[in-house]
């Protein structure tokens, strides 16, 4: 279907005529009404349920991202009797976004092997091990431990969730329902913000407040366990599997909102199971002709890995994916976000508030309150155009902020716990133009590059997903560590304009290569980038 340049890319997702027309349909949730007209139906109860008890995932990753500036400022003495140095803060943070990245190799070939919904399991339990190691750490060496394991389990979590949220999707509703493990990653920022600030403000952060704080991430992690136990694993890994029969049952659950028992949903699930099994038995067609082996490793997930990691580079198409999943992903993080999530407190103490943690709840309020609004337009109004029309908003906070802290005079060194000299209007600004720039980054930079999954085609999804959100974790390892001195070598307000630079190069960039996915099934849209123009039409 995309060979034909005169294809509408953004396809309208209340129709699914754009999907029909070469033999494959993709009818997920599609009929036709009396009129003749297509009409989309709601994802039924099952499938939210399903969404809600995955995206629990994003709740803990959220929490125990967001969690970490409140607890190093509790802390106090009470780990090896001895207030933490700067060097123990800097490992205790960064040993995080470390080990999620290392685990992804594995995880990715957990995923292929064992199944997608294992390695949620897997991650719950390291969420459970994590926070109570931390809860009972006495040594700063512990809760480097603590927070080591924690990472693993947040970067097994950031890979697999939306993975499998978007293998269980219908296609007219797949951003959607990815958006919402965001809406969960953000809300799970703002519950750690809201529990810092009240064990911060009326706990007793020296002997037991901080150690709540931590301890309180392995609830939603036990929750999710016993939820998941219920839910199905992928149809598209089934298939896989060659478990066809168990993946039609999964795939008839989750039509049956729109009722089982009738003819067309019947015809649905037919269609819908089809379409993957022919693009499986393509698939492991393709790798067999192009000499990478069986398809399977043998049997082996090591060489199973290293096949899908050729194949991977070895196809255009392939390569293509990669690269866009990979631009998005670190420019989501290269757009300096980040920064603001773990010192925003550090900058408004800066710039002269007096309660700053309060202040910085704007934050992670604001991008919770854009995310939603994220969740509303992102099926309407596609990957490609959402980021186009919100990095301008990005670009102008960012240069605004730079604007702002030009009328803030810092002393010359000790950026970090600096007081300001400058006047109200300044901090207004800096207040109002992060404000901007978050809202423009929730709704787009700050879940479209999870929808990374869509780009690839099954038999490299896993490991293309796996390779984008390493480079997700290695830009937020690189922006945590250079923000502050970023910040006292060029200047607060260069370091924004910087930011706003990286942006606009991003911009050019998604303007080029990255075509629109809103609306395909997974199979069409990762047969869109063998296209000569890269599907950007
Ligand atoms: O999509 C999420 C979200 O935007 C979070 O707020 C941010 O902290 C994460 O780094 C990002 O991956």
């Amino acid at each position: 279907m995309t060979d034909n340049p005169e294809e509408p890319l953004i396809a309208n997702p209340q129709s699914t005529e754009g999907d029909q027309h070469d033999g494959s349909h993709d009818v997920e949730h599609a009929h036709e009404s009396r009129g003749g007209k297509p009409q989309v139906s709601p994802p039924g109860l099952f499938i939210w349920l399903l969404t809600f008890s995955a995206g629990i995932s994003g709740l803990l990753f959220g929490y125990d991202t967001g969690v970490i500036s409140a607890t190093l400022v509790s802390i106090g003495t009470s780990l090896s009797h001895r207030p933490l140095t700067s060097l123990d803060k800097s490992v205790i943070t960064s040993c995080t976004s470390l080990f999620a990245l290392l685990v992804l190799p594995f995880a990715s070939s957990l995923a292929d092997d064992r199944g997608r919904k294992r390695v949620v399991l897997f991650a719950d339990t390291l969420f459970i091990i994590g926070a109570l190691c931390q809860a009972a750490s006495r040594t700063v060496e512990v809760m480097v431990v603590g927070r080591s394991v924690v990472g693993v389990a947040i970067g097994a979590a950031s890979f697999v969730t939306p993975l499998y949220i978007a293998e269980l999707a219908p296609a007219t509703h797949r951003g959607r329902l990815v958006t919402m493990n965001i809406v969960f990653i953000t809300l799970g920022q703002v519950v750690a913000y809201v529990v810092g600030w009240i064990f911060g403000t009326y706990g007793s952060p020296e002997t037991t407040g901080w150690r709540w704080m931590v301890g309180l991430g392995a609830m939603p992690a036990v929750c999710q366990v016993v939820i998941l136990l219920w839910m199905p694993e992928s149809p598209r890994w089934l298939v896989k599997e060659g478990r066809s029969e168990e993946a039609r049952e999964v795939i008839a659950r989750i039509a049956a909102g729109d009722d089982a028992q009738d003819p067309s949903t019947r015809r649905e699930v037919d269609a819908v199971l089809k379409n993957i099994e022919i693009e499986v038995r393509e698939e492991a067609m393709a790798m067999r002709l192009g000499g990478t082996g069986v398809g399977n490793g043998n049997g082996n997930p090591v060489n199973a890995w290293m096949e899908a990691m050729r194949e991977l580079f070895r196809v255009r198409r392939n390569r293509r994916a990669l690269a866009i999943a990979c631009l998005l992903q670190g420019l989501q993080q290269l757009c300096g976000f980040n920064s603001l999530m773990y010192f925003s407190a550090t900058i408004f103490t800066m710039v002269g508030f007096s309660e700053p943690t309060l202040i910085s709840l704007v934050v992670a309020v604001t991008n919770f309150a854009f995310t939603l609004v994220a969740l509303v337009l992102i099926d309407r109004v596609g990957r490609r155009r959402i980021l186009l029309w919100s990095l301008p908003f990005m670009m102008a906070g960012l240069v605004l902020a730079g604007y702002g802290f030009s009328f803030i005079e810092l002393p010359d060194s000790e950026t970090s716990s600096a007081t300001t000299t400058g006047g109200q209007g300044g901090a207004t600004i800096i207040l109002a133009s992060i404000m901007i720039y978050v809202a423009g980054y929730a709704i787009g930079l700050g879940n479209v590059p999870w929808m990374q999954s869509e780009l690839f085609s099954l038999n490299v999804r896993s490991v293309g997903s796996g390779v984008a959100t390493a480079t997700n974790w290695s830009a937020n390892f690189v922006i945590g560590l250079t923000f502050l001195p970023l910040m006292e070598a060029l200047s607060p307000s260069w370091t924004f304009v910087l930011y706003a630079v990286i942006c606009a190069v991003g911009y050019g960039l998604i303007w080029r290569v990255y075509p629109e996915t809103a609306g395909l099934s997974l199979e069409d849209a990762a047969t869109l980038l063998g296209a000569d123009d890269w599907g950007v039409r």
